[in-house]
């Protein structure tokens, strides 16, 4: 089935970003809702596809077979050249939003802030969405562009009208594209984007159809990261350790299937208790997260589900964040260490910065000082001593190879 999406209005979304999940659903859904999408990334190779082409490919995969659209209307700037013709889009735009990974929020701030700053209080203030794995990640990036050396600080007490920043949770699994799918994005069915409504209280909510608005977001970008992204990492760590090269190939492995068992079975027991979420309700979000990442049409490669090792490992992430918090309560968290344990495996891999960093520290401190500096735990947690042991095994394991 193909449906052309072709919508012209004056609406008009900045996002940063122009990857997978960018192309194939934040700015599917732009599009969609009849925004003009300006997109912005360093990677000059796609800015350079997106000018020349005029629509690309949202290919939906799955078990009961494939559906495209075509996405049209919009246009890309290099942020790393062209700077000054961002800055003046967001001025004018009435959307940013962002999908470029929670590590380069830093630096996309700056150009936003600089945006932000010269709209004008007769527009309404422009909604900024960060659409990253990551819990706060719309309040990082303000953090950085409320910072004095992004905006003057007599700027930022009335900067509410001209911005609202509002968090999100944003689920859809996009694997790494075949190198000659040019700009086309293969993905997923199943789609999940739940946004803060408070944010837009007196202003009315963005007209961007498929979002779930919602008051409260933690129990939304809890549950996600810590099962769809807790599930996926870990059978990506344990399959990256046995040589499968999917998630999919992992998951036919029965040892694999029960790691991912475990470590989903000890998060649901925090997240039913800590949200108060019905025990079946969250079985059920588990069983379709298993039947999601055993999707054989989505040819996910391991090192893209285990990419930047550091960042998962770290203390609000989704081993560490859940195993922290089981273990203060006494409660079973194995299934979360036994997957940790795995990530901090996933060392020198080819394409992936983070995990030659963690080969380097793990290679040049002490089991105690790695797990302070990468999971952020100190020794009063009770977590602590159970992941310095981890660390101190897979040290051991590496003096000898
Ligand atoms: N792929 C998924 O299944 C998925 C699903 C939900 C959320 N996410 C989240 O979305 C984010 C992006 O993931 P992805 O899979 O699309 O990654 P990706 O690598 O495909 O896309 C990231 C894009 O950001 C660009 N970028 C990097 N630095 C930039 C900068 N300074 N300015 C502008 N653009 C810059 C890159 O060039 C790249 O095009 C991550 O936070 C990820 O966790 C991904
Ligand atoms: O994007 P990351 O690196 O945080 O995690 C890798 C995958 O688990 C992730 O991209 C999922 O595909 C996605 O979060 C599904 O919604």
């Amino acid at each position: 089935m193909t449906a052309n999406n072709t919508t012209t209005s004056s609406k008009k979304a900045v996002h940063f970003g122009a990857g997978n999940i960018g192309r194939g659903f934040v700015a599917c859904f732009l599009h969609n809702s009849g925004y003009e999408v300006v997109f912005a990334d360093v990677n000059a190779s796609i800015i350079d596809q997106l000018n020349a082409q005029p629509s690309y490919k949202v290919i939906e995969v799955g078990v009961d077979g494939t559906t495209e659209s075509t996405i049209t209307n919009y246009r890309a700037i290099n942020s790393k050249d062209h700077e000054d013709e961002v800055i003046r889009e967001i001025a004018t735009a009435d959307v940013v939003t962002c999908s470029v990974g929670p590590n380069i929020l830093k630096f996309i701030a700056p150009v936003i802030a600089k945006g932000i700053d010269q709209r004008s209080n007769d527009l309404s203030p422009i909604a900024v969405i960060a659409c990253e794995n990551a819990i706060g990640a719309t309040d990082t990036l303000a953090e950085f562009i409320k910072a004095p050396q992004n905006t003057p600080p007599e700027h930022v007490q009335d900067m509410d009208k001209r911005a609202r920043f509002a968090n999100s949770a944003i689920d859809r699994i996009v694997p790494a594209q075949d190198p000659d799918a040019g700009l086309d994005v293969k993905l997923e069915k199943f789609y999940e984007w739940v946004v803060e409504s408070g944010p837009f209280k007196d202003h009315g909510l963005p007209s961007i159809k498929g979002i779930n608005w919602v008051e409260n977001l933690e129990p939304y970008i809890e549950r996600k990261l810590y099962t769809v992204n807790t599930g996926h990492a870990t059978a990506a760590y344990h399959g990256y350790n046995r040589r499968k090269s999917t998630v999919y190939d992992a998951l036919q492995d029965r040892d694999i299937q029960q790691e991912v068992k475990k470590a989903l079975e000890n998060t649901a027991n925090l997240i039913t208790e800590k949200h108060g979420i019905d025990e079946e309700e969250q079985q059920a979000y588990v069983d379709k997260i298993v039947r999601r990442i055993s999707n054989p049409h989505l040819e996910d490669a391991v090192e893209r589900v285990g990419r930047a090792p550091l960042r998962k490992l770290s203390r609000k992430e989704r081993f560490i964040g859940p195993a922290a918090e089981l273990a203060e309560q006494g409660k079973d968290c194995t299934g979360l260490l036994d997957a940790a344990e795995m990530a901090f495996r996933f060392q020198n891999v080819e394409g992936d910065d983070e995990s030659k960093e963690l080969a380097m520290i793990m290679e040049n401190h002490s089991a105690e000082d790695v797990v302070k500096q990468v999971c952020g735990l100190q020794p009063n947690e009770k977590l602590y001593p159970k992941v310095v042991d981890i660390v101190k095994r897979v040290q051991a394991d590496s003096r000898e190879e």
